[in-house]
């Protein structure tokens, strides 16, 4: 959640916004294996929308980020968009989101990869090989749980700055050697790593448990989907790309 007062952001705080956002991500990985893979969604040639050319969840995520950069979404900087290039800006009033990040961090988007990692490797391993015909509502779950994982990366300008503040005597020296393999190295804690990735495996199972009233036979029905998605989203391509997020904010943070 965006603060609006100025240091509130600890490296504590942080890392339990993190620990609440697996929740978000494992509740995304639900509703999204609900459906199966639905493969007309991501088909060009199949969406067939006047005045628009290319995919259903294209369409559907343009079209909401549209709608939702008009409410507002954009101008805390916890949100990135998949689609910047020509969004509207807000309709509402301004909320006075907290100025904790360096002005760098805006120019930080690290979508593109995103997108790619979800299509390409993500989808394969959730969804199961099929066709429902729920394109629309398949693409819905694809944009809250695209959103979800976002958010998540790019907190990591949060925990740089964190990280930052707390010892700038060991991160500017590097930051001006452009050192980018000493930033991965001092800002990595891998022991931290290992507890996200066997939290959210503990969390995927038990959020994706069948729940009976019989508590006898709690989680021995069929999971929603398979939990080790989960841990493998979060060791694959979540950790290293917030991680990426890091390095990119502190190599502009003494700019
Ligand atoms: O908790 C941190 O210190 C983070 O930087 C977050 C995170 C993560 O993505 O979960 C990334 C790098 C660290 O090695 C440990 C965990």
């Amino acid at each position: 959640m965006a603060k609006a007062e100025e240091n509130v952001y600890t490296l504590a705080s942080v890392r339990e916004d993190l620990i609440r956002q697996e929740d978000t991500i494992i509740y995304g990985l639900i509703e999204r294996a609900k459906f199966p893979s639905n493969s007309h969604t991501y088909d060009e040639k199949y969406a067939q929308i006047p005045g628009f050319s290319g995919s259903l969840v294209e369409f559907v995520v343009k079209n909401t980020e549209d709608v939702q950069a008009k409410a507002g979404r954009y101008t805390n900087p916890e949100e990135n968009p998949f689609f910047p290039e020509n969004l509207p800006p807000t309709s509402v009033p301004s909320y006075p989101f907290s100025q904790f990040l360096h002005p760098g961090a805006a120019s930080i988007n690290i979508n593109k990869s995103v997108w790619k990692m979800y299509l390409r490797d993500l989808l394969p391993l959730l969804a199961t090989s099929g066709d429902d015909g729920n394109y629309a509502q398949t693409a819905a779950a694809d944009l809250s749980l695209l959103q979800a994982i976002s958010r998540r990366i790019h907190y990591g300008k949060f925990v740089a700055e964190v990280k930052f503040r707390d010892a700038p005597q060991d991160y500017e020296p590097l930051i001006r050697a452009k050192d980018r393999e000493g930033l991965m190295k001092l800002l990595t804690f891998a022991s931290v790593e290992e507890t996200v990735r066997k939290r959210v495996e503990k969390k995927a199972t038990v959020f994706g448990q069948e729940v009976g009233l019989d508590s006898d036979n709690d989680g021995k029905g069929k999971s929603k989907f398979d939990p080790t998605v989960a841990s493998r989203l979060y060791k694959n391509w979540v950790i290293p790309l917030t991680k990426e997020v890091q390095v990119e904010y502190l190599l502009r943070r003494v700019d």
